[in-house]
């Protein structure tokens, strides 16, 4: 089970292991709420690299890279290595997603819809991420014609 929660992200940097697709899409809806990354991964997609706030790194991930970080987006697209940066945040008391196995996450992300200071965050416990995407569409759509 997922628990619902909003963390505090001030003054923190969120790294991302994996520099593909995937850590690209991650890092554009982050930035809605946070300007401070560190991307590695031995290639790194060029628009990550020409984004304000986020620092590129391109080389292999290693244990140490995790020191010092409360999130961490294990996005490579590599099975094992995913599973491993998971195992190895447990030392450094890192909460890891693991974009390619929810059910081996310490997090998972909803769909949201932000107005202001108020946010609509819909989550499926990990499990459906397009029902998510559909009721947030649907919840949008109604605030947004009342
Ligand atoms: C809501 C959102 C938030 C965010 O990521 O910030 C989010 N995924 C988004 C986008 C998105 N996801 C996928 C595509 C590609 C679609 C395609 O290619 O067709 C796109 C589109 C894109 O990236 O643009 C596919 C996908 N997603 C997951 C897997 C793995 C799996 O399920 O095993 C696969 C299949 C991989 C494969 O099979 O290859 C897993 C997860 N995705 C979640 C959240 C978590 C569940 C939340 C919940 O509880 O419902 C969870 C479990 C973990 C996590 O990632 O946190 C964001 C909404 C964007 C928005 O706002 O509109
Ligand atoms: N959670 C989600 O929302 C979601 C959505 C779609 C796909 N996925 C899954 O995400 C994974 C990644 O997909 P992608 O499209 O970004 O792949 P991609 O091929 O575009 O990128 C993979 C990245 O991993 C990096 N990498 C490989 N070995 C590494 C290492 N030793 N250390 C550091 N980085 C390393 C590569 O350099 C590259 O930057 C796939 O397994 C896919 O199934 C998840």
């Amino acid at each position: 089970m997922f628990l619902p929660l909003s963390i505090s992200v001030s003054g923190q940097q969120i790294l991302i292991v994996g520099g593909g697709k995937v850590a690209l899409n991650k890092v554009r809806r982050l930035k809605r709420f946070v300007n401070n990354f560190k991307v590695i991964a031995p290639e790194i997609a060029e628009e990550l690299k020409n984004m304000e706030g986020v620092v590129c790194i391109e080389r292999k991930y290693s244990h140490k890279d995790l020191s010092d970080h409360l999130l961490v987006y294990a996005a490579t697209n590599n099975h094992k290595l995913n599973h491993q940066i998971q195992a190895d945040a447990k030392r450094y008391r890192c909460l890891v997603n693991v974009v390619d196995d929810p059910g081996y996450s310490d997090f998972v992300s909803p769909a949201i819809y932000q107005m202001g200071e108020m946010t609509v965050a819909v989550g499926s416990n990990g499990k459906n991420v397009d029902a998510s995407i559909l009721l947030r569409d649907k919840i949008k759509a109604f605030l947004q014609h009342n």
